[in-house]
């Protein structure tokens, strides 16, 4: 049978990864998909730029669209990322009636629901297992493994380069802009690493799981985002003094009131699986009504870790090539004239419970004005660490744990307490989860 030809735009990180697994285990791989896969054509618009893949069989083109425009390929593989070109080279590709296999959770999570539905249309799938936790199989595993279920709830570290940032500071007492720049030189970060640690990267791909999970409209403009770029060494140590970790969270959750969408640092405790999974892998924990906790771990970036989930996504479209696209497991497991519009929950409804860290000046009474203001608005106490003045400029930081309240009444107790003369800095305030049931 003639082999199936594919295009790949972007010979980067992930673009070369995907060279070298298709080119070294091709055997294996056309045993699965029952027919030879050919990167029949690659484009990068910067060919001088060495590539980290052998390109000498590959028919190269600085130009993009040449592929799109191919009427031998089949099927096209976005590896360029953003939501510009790559958008317009998308939306050619599937007029032109080719499938497409991407990486770009950008893409998905924001212009998802107008791609789907133009591929609907046209009778071709859009596969972006990549664009989720990297090489772990989640949109496979929720799509298809958990159909049975109700999800109740998701929540996972989702991008590798802000969870070793963590994982560094904690265990090696190393300075943030310094991990940061060795995550990028390791090919972890996204272009703009900015996206990495303000949870804009994480946000992208919770968006894309909640759709999947709980069968509504990708909403990325609803999902609640904050970064890791306010964690302080003291929070890190602090944490860990009262049994906890911190990690950079999505948590996706069905509540009667709606979904919970939301990404930030989250306290955990030492003992949950997802408080040891460290460096740049990713895992996530996937709560079905009927098989209960499950968890998916693996690394959630790098060049092959990556390219695995894009060849997964080719091999199965090259396996559904003669399928009647009726028949395809829908993009977001849901039949699309069945997604429901379940609102997604403002922040200030959210209910959790808290770390509080006040800076507070060393004087007779603040104690007393914190807990007053936080009795006020109804949140109780779980646990209080005061620390010794010497160390932080004649501050005496004040940590709390408290128990769970609604996010709304947190806001105004903590308005009210940096409005204190005695509390000149403002606030970290790190939210707990037990991850537990
Ligand atoms: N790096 C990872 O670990 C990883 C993991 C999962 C998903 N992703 C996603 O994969 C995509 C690619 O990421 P990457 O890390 O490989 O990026 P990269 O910067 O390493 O590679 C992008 C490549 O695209 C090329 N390019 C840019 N504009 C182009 C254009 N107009 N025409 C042709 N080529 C063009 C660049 O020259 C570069 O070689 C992004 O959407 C990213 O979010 C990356
Ligand atoms: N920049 C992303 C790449 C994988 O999506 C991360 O660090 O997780
Ligand atoms: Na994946």
């Amino acid at each position: 049978m003639q082999s199936v030809k594919i295009g790949i735009l972007g010979l980067g990180t992930v673009g070369s990864g995907t060279v070298n697994v298709l080119t070294r285990n091709s055997r294996e791989i056309s045993r699965r998909a029952g027919r030879d896969i050919e990167i029949y054509r690659a484009a990068d618009r910067d060919l001088d730029k060495p590539k980290g893949c052998d390109t000498s069989a590959i028919n190269l083109t600085d130009d993009a669209f040449d592929i799109i425009n191919d009427p031998e390929i089949q099927i096209v593989v976005e590896l360029i990322g953003g939501t510009g070109v790559a958008k317009e080279l998308v939306i050619k590709a599937i007029e032109n009636g080719k499938h497409v296999v991407t990486a770009n959770k950008a893409l998905i999570a924001i212009h998802g629901n107008e791609l789907f539905e133009l591929a609907q249309e046209k009778g071709v799938t859009i596969s972006f297992e990549a664009a989720v936790a990297g090489g772990i199989p989640i949109i496979k595993a929720m799509r298809e493994g958990l159909a049975g279920n109700r999800i109740e709830w998701l929540a996972g570290i989702i991008n590798g380069t802000g969870n070793f940032i963590l994982t560094e500071m904690r265990e090696k007492g190393r300075d943030f802009a310094d991990v940061l720049a060795e995550a990028q030189a390791l090919g972890y970060a996204e272009a703009d690493p900015t996206f990495d640690i303000e949870g804009i990267d994480a946000a992208h791909k919770l968006t894309i799981m909640a759709s999947i999970a709980f069968g509504i409209p990708l909403q990325f403009d609803k999902c609640y985002t904050e970064g890791i770029s306010r964690i302080a060494q003291e929070d890190v140590l602090n944490a860990n003094e009262l049994g906890y970790r911190i990690k950079h969270l999505g948590i996706a959750k069905k509540t009667t009131a709606g979904v919970e969408l939301r990404v930030h640092p989250t306290l955990i405790p030492q003992r949950r699986l997802l408080a040891n999974v460290n460096g740049v892998m990713n895992a996530v924990v996937v709560k079905g009504d009927a098989v209960g906790p499950t968890l998916y771990y693996g690394a959630g970036a790098g060049s092959e870790a990556t390219a695995s989930a894009v060849v997964a996504d080719i091999v199965d479209i090259v396996r559904a090539l003669t399928t009647d696209p009726e028949n395809r497991v829908p993009h977001l497991a849901f039949q699309p004239d069945a997604l429901k519009d379940t609102p997604i929950l403002p922040m200030s409804e959210v209910v959790t419970s808290y770390y509080l860290r006040i800076h507070t000046l060393d004087k007779p009474g603040v104690l007393a004005d914190i807990t007053r203001i936080l009795s006020n608005e109804g949140i109780n106490i779980e646990a209080i660490l005061q620390k010794q003045p010497e160390e932080h400029e004649g501050m005496v930081p004040i940590i709390m744990l408290t128990q769970a309240v609604v996010e709304k009444n947190m806001d105004q107790a903590i308005a009210q307490i940096e409005a204190l003369d005695t509390v000149p800095d403002s606030i970290m305030r790190i939210r707990m989860e037990s991850l537990g049931g």
